[in-house]
């Protein structure tokens, strides 16, 4: 009989976890969010509702939003009368759109994050997929496993109905595989569709107004590994730490119930304070250990929940307005896309990095945070290195 000793723990990498490619895709549709406010209430058949929809546009307006795409066009709207009701039964509706339109979008931005990477899907050993819209059995990571042709032995991984702090989860974890399993390299997926809560306007939701403004569509892919390949993997971040806690008195703050009528989302009018008056501690504690405390002095990648939460954390930390700039660029070309936020925001510092002649992938700067935030109200801290980029 063969002893259980005969099988050997995994072997350790031996560096920390990098970012060896990120991919991103967003649906075709794309709404003007000036004029958003028109097309909601016409759609809706709540073109009656003047007060509302005056309050919508100020909402809007107030944003900083410019656009944002939405698997939801007009006329897939017409198909599905249930969503545009305020309340309407309309679960088996959702599910028929995301069950199949998540992964797809997932497999979008893998096959880019893929193409970067530029190594064979046999070499992919993890797939972890994060999505807040829709559930099924097997799950969105089987589905997006057998869309992209994975070998069927990859070890996989669903986080369901987490909300918007997963990107940060999902990363915190892909870390963890990639260091405690020598030669591991992980395919991370979020992918988002707001299919799951679009629904007509009501006067005793107005929390719900908030989300129809401000959510978004969008699915990004990362590969995550240890020890990158030299000369065949181009690591952009390292993996420094990563720390998950719950904002202190922020029960209900921020939460979702799954109903006949869809995901209905509550969002407190005071998430913007309850984030900033307690996430100094998340910061010092996770940049403690390497004596630093000057916040102009990292950059930043921040779940763009919306613009009050960012005005308050730049105010807060006094920031100089720079150093929120690509969080603000993707809420403002993107919108709140969830968990898939972060990773746009992190993309977008490595390429205007590159393109404004930085000397780190993170904007100049050699260290970085990352927070996730969502529902509980649960905050994720990751710490990340820039890497230097060589500009001949
Ligand atoms: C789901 C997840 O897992 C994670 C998430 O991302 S959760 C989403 C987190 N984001 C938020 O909660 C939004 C944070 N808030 C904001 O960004 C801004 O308040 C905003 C863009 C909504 C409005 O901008 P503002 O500068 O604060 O404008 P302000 O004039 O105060 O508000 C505009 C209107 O929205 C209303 N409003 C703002 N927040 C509201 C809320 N949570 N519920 C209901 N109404 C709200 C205000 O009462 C106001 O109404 P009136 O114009 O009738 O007075």
């Amino acid at each position: 009989m063969v002893a259980v000793k005969e099988f050997s723990r995994p072997e350790r990498a031996d560096g920390l976890a990098s970012v060896l490619a990120i991919g991103t895709a967003t649906p075709p549709n794309c709404v003007d969010q000036s004029t958003y406010p028109d097309l909601y209430f016409r759609i809706t058949n709540s073109e009656h509702m003047v007060a509302l929809k005056e309050k919508f546009q100020r909402i809007c307006d107030k944003s900083s939003i410019k656009k944002r795409h939405l698997y939801l066009t007009e006329d897939i709207l017409k198909q599905n009368p249930s969503l545009l009701e305020p309340m309407a039964s309309s679960f088996d509706a959702r599910q028929e759109i995301l069950v199949s339109e998540v992964p797809k979008l997932g497999q979008e931005a893998s096959e880019n994050a893929i193409s970067e990477w530029g190594q064979p899907k046999s070499s992919i050993t993890h797939l972890l997929f994060c999505t807040s819209s829709g559930i099924e059995m097997p799950g969105a990571d089987y589905q997006v496993a057998r869309l992209l042709g994975l070998s069927p032995s990859v070890k996989r991984l669903m986080f369901y109905q987490q909300g918007c702090f997963a990107g940060g989860t999902v990363l915190r974890v892909a870390k963890d595989i990639a260091e405690n399993n020598k030669g591991a390299r992980v395919l991370l997926v979020c992918s988002e569709i707001t299919a799951i809560f679009y629904r007509g306007p009501n006067e005793d939701y107005l929390d719900g107004l908030v989300g129809m403004a401000l959510f978004a569509d969008g699915a990004a892919a990362v590969i995550v590994g240890s020890d990158p390949i030299p000369g065949v993997e181009t690591p952009s971040f390292e993996l420094v730490s990563a720390a998950q806690t719950i904002v202190p008195d922020s029960h209900g703050a921020i939460k979702g119930h799954v109903r006949e009528a869809g995901l209905v989302l509550h969002l407190h009018k005071d998430i913007p304070g309850l984030i900033s008056k307690n996430i100094d501690k998340c910061l010092e504690d996770a940049f403690r250990p390497l004596g630093i405390s000057d916040w102009n002095s990292i950059f930043w990648v921040v779940h763009p929940g919306g613009t009050a939460i960012l005005d308050q954390l730049e105010q807060k930390f006094s920031l100089d307005p720079e150093r929120l700039r690509p969080t603000r660029n993707v809420l403002s070309e993107y919108g709140n896309m969830s968990s898939v936020c972060v990773f746009f925001i992190l993309n977008e510092i490595r390429k205007s990095s590159i393109k404004n002649g930085k000397s780190t992938t993170g904007d100049g700067q050699q260290w970085g945070v990352l927070f996730g935030l969502g529902p509980g109200i649960t905050v994720e801290t990751i710490v990340l290195k820039s890497v230097a980029i060589n500009q001949n």
